[in-house]
């Protein structure tokens, strides 16, 4: 089989909900990033809450269904959506990052609402080559609820980069082989102090934006509140907002120090669910942002767009409590439109 489905039955476009109980809807995003970078360790984890000691390598691509819930359990009565909270699924298409199914792999690139692109932080090459995946997905796939600026490589929908394998860099920062040429130059030159930060060494093809979440599947760590989260602003866009073409909160750029902290998560979706949308929420479990991350102003540019989470984003975009009874508000859209 080119590609299974591992993780249940998707409700199709939406508009399925039973009196607030059933599946509402789907939103559909991409993983993708090169062959081993961890892909399916993540969607594992992302899906089961724990890790996958042997992944098998992935044929064509497989499919994961992750449940989630959007709305409010107590919502004010003089707002209708709010008052429910409802159903949906995330699909997630787990793309094999293999050379063999390039030249057909563009077959899974239909109607997407969202990608993450995963990279092995021990392996440069595979964030360089994030572009080449930006721009294959771009051309060739064909999108629900698009943005009205383009992405990396013109791509039209919110994502989201994780650097994957934390754990295989030390602690201070200092990076392991690569194996690649402009590694180990890279390493040299930082050595002779002669870079304030290894990020400022240009790489051609270098991926955009720095930033973004980091994960050590293998260890079952990541940061699943903002996963989630992305994946709620996914809902939202696709459902609950009939505003496309306004200028997107996630084209933010964001700053160099907003990777967010790793944390050992457990498996507590239902607590997560009941969660409001505050800021505070955001600040995960305590955990205070750094003095360079608190006075700093808005970063000026809106474009082009930038990956969908860093803490700058979340100040500014529309998830914050007191936006989300305008975005509940609105009515139900537009967007059903360009259902799959
Ligand atoms: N050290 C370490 N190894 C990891 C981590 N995540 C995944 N791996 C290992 O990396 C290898 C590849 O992982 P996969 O999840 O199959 O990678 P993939 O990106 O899905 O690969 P393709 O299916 O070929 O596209 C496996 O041996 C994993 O156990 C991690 O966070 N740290």
């Amino acid at each position: 089989m080119f590609w299974k489905d591992s993780g249940g039955r998707s409700s199709g476009g939406g508009g399925l909900e039973q009196s607030g109980v059933g599946p509402f809807g789907q939103v559909r995003v991409l993983v993708v990033g090169d062959s081993g970078v961890g892909k399916s360790s993540l969607v594992h984890l992302i899906l089961k809450g724990s890790s996958i000691a042997r992944p098998a390598q992935t044929v064509g691509c497989t499919v994961g269904i992750k449940h989630i819930t959007y709305g409010s359990a107590g919502g004010s009565s003089n707002n209708i959506i709010s008052d429910v909270e409802r159903n949906f699924f995330v699909e997630l298409w787990d793309v094999s990052g293999h050379e063999r199914y390039r030249a057909c792999r563009s077959i899974f690139y239909t109607q997407i609402n969202g990608v993450i692109f995963v990279y092995d932080l021990s392996q440069r090459k595979t964030k360089t080559n994030l572009n080449k995946w930006a721009v294959e997905v771009a051309e060739t796939g064909t999108f629900s609820a698009p943005l009205g600026s383009g992405g990396p490589g013109g791509l039209p929908v919110p994502y989201l980069v994780i650097a994957n394998k934390v754990d295989t860099v030390p602690i201070d920062g200092s990076r392991v082989s690569s194996g690649s040429l402009v590694d180990f130059a890279r390493q040299w030159v930082e050595k002779q102090g002669l870079l304030p930060s290894s990020e400022e060494l240009p790489l051609t093809e270098s991926f955009p934006g720095n930033s973004g979440l980091r994960s050590a599947a293998k260890e079952a760590r990541y940061d699943k509140e903002a996963v989630i989260k992305f994946f709620r602003m996914l809902i939202r866009r696709r459902f609950f907002s009939n505003e496309l073409a306004a200028p997107s909160p996630w084209s933010l750029t964001p700053r160099e120090d907003s990777v967010l902290p790793l944390e050992t998560l457990k498996d507590d979706v239902h607590s997560f669910q009941r969660k409001s949308y505050s800021g505070e929420d955001f600040m995960h479990k305590g955990v205070t942002p750094m003095p360079a991350q608190r006075n700093l102003a808005p970063p000026p540019n809106l474009s082009p767009q930038q990956p969908a989470f860093s803490l700058d984003n979340y100040r500014y975009h529309r998830f914050s409590s007191p936006s989300l009874p305008d975005v509940m508000s609105s009515s139900r859209t537009s967007r059903e439109d360009i259902d799959v």
